[in-house]
């Protein structure tokens, strides 16, 4: 009898390709297949000789190659063609196999699967896989969701591909259903925040001290040093260093000043407004990409008055830079804490049960938005499974104390100049608003009272309340 695979992979442009050969040089051998033929040739002609693979080119071709029970991996777009993949293997499979989709699909169709193909007696797994091309074959971060009985078999491989840090694997099963999914979104909604307080900087470093990019790659590499190290700061000093071939001119400066997105981010903020989490940082970031993308709205108004770019000069100059660096790690705070009080709300609307310091703990390499800040975050909430917010916590509070001159300033300094600097904004806005003893929404609660009785609640009596606004006694009930 022929050798099986132990999984398979269908779906191999970038993603679906690099994880089948990170499974291959892991040792595990892996069933190929694809729609289009081509690919899965290239694979095995460029590739073959880095593991074991099993090359199909029909749908029974690859199911027969698997052992069972099989364990199925897609990898191709999220949406209409997932549920077409899914549609074209469910029937050849038998009670017990796996199926894993490992796209950036919606949790909620995530959780419909499921359902579905419980019913068949299959598991779908829906996982989170972060770490671009380079992470699916050198070590990803993996978010697995679907049964617990699902992960017994899959956890182990899943966690021997994926990136280890201080020897701890980078995946960890997140929760039944769509929770691997949900989790996933939610990282790249953070991401999007992320890569915003990061442009946001660059552009304040531009703006207010007229450095050249070369110049601002020099300060990002300085703060990769520290508590910023991460990824997306290491990504950034490389990109804002490069300088366009044709021109010579600074590549940043060459590219079209309109920022695209595939539609997590997005996804995140619509579940964020359906959960009621503020996720301000998130929703500016969406925002923000949208604006640049606005070419005829921007063109139309940019004539409109404004203060124009005056750097700064003196003393204020000379502490600007570090002055942005505690800006932009407070910001990051915030970002973050938002992020993970929407993974907290997910948890309890869907019933999953979350582990907060896991998911920290799991993001900390493979992943978009790895970060050293990742282990005091994976500590605080190890320490503290039900934290209400990351800012409360030890060194994040004292860092977000240190930061009060700084963070304010750079605000201040960002509006002076008519920097947009959303993020930032958005981010102290929220600070302020959390520790805040009244907010205006006292205000907001009257006015929905007199203009629809809406009734409110008081700061001194149980119960709901109306007044009669339309009356001169303006008397006041129970509702
Ligand atoms: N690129 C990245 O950095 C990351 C991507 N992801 C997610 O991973 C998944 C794969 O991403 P990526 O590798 O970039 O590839 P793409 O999202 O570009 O998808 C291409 C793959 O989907 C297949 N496909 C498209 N439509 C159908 C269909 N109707 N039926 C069957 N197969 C179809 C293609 O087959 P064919 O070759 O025949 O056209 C090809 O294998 C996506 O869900 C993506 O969101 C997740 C993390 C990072
Ligand atoms: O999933 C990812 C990383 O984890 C992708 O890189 C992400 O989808 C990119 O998103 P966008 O194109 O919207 O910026």
């Amino acid at each position: 009898m022929s050798k099986k695979a132990s999984i398979g992979v269908t779906g191999l442009a970038v993603m679906g390709r690099n994880l089948a050969r990170n499974l291959a040089r892991h040792g595990h051998t892996v069933a190929l297949h694809n729609r289009s033929e081509q690919r899965t040739r290239d694979l095995v002609e460029q590739f073959g000789d880095e593991g074991d693979f099993i090359p199909t080119y029909s749908a029974q071709e690859f199911v027969d190659a698997l052992e069972r029970p099989r364990q199925i991996v897609i990898m191709v777009k999220a949406g209409a063609p997932t549920d077409a993949v899914i549609d074209e293997f469910a029937p050849l499979l038998e009670e017990g196999d796996v199926i894993v989709d490992a796209g950036n699909a919606h949790f909620a169709d995530t959780r419909r699967r499921e359902a579905a193909l419980r019913k068949q007696g299959l598991h779908f797994v829906g996982t989170g896989v972060s770490g671009g091309e380079e992470g699916a074959l050198h070590g990803p971060s993996i978010m697995p969701g679907g049964s617990k009985q699902s992960y017994e078999s899959l956890g182990p491989l899943f966690e021997d591909i994926s990136a280890k840090v201080d020897g701890v694997p980078c995946c960890t099963h997140i929760g039944p259903d769509g929770a691997g999914h949900f989790v996933k979104m939610v990282h790249n909604g953070i991401e999007y925040a992320d890569m915003q307080l990061i442009a946001e900087s660059f552009d304040l470093l531009r703006g207010a001290l007229g450095h050249e990019p070369a110049q601002i790659a020099d300060v990002f590499r300085t703060w990769n040093t520290g508590r910023l190290d991460s990824y997306l700061i290491e990504i950034t000093a490389e990109v804002l260093a490069h300088t366009d071939a044709a021109t010579g001119k600074p590549f940043v400066d060459v590219v079209a000043d309109q920022a695209e997105q595939k539609g997590t981010g997005r996804w995140t903020v619509q579940i964020g407004l359906d959960l009621g989490v503020p996720i301000s940082g998130i929703a500016e970031a969406v925002f923000a990409r949208s604006l640049s993308g606005s070419a005829g709205l921007r063109a139309a108004s940019r004539g409109l008055p404004g203060p124009s770019r005056t750097p700064l000069t003196g003393a204020a100059a000379e502490t600007f830079a570090d002055d942005v660096e505690r800006a932009l790690y407070a910001s990051k705070i915030v970002a973050y804490a938002q992020g993970f009080n929407q993974i907290q709300a997910g948890g309890a609307e869907y019933g999953w049960d979350i582990d907060l310091g896991a998911v920290a703990r799991i993001w900390r390499g493979g992943c978009i938005i790895r970060a050293k800040f990742l282990d005091d975050v994976t500590a605080a909430y190890t320490a503290e499974p039900g934290l209400p917010t990351l800012l409360t916590s030890g060194d994040f509070r004292k860092a977000v104390e240190e930061a009060q001159d700084s963070w304010r300033s750079v605000v201040a300094t960002a509006t002076r100049l008519g920097i947009p600097t959303p993020g930032f904004s958005t981010a102290l806005a929220y600070y302020d608003a959390l520790r805040a003893e009244r907010l205006p929404a006292a205000l907001v609660q009257g006015q929905r009272d007199f203009f629809g009785a809406h009734t409110y609640r008081r700061v001194d009596r149980e119960g709901s309340f109306h007044t009669e606004w339309a009356t001169e006694e303006r008397a006041e009930h129970s509702a």
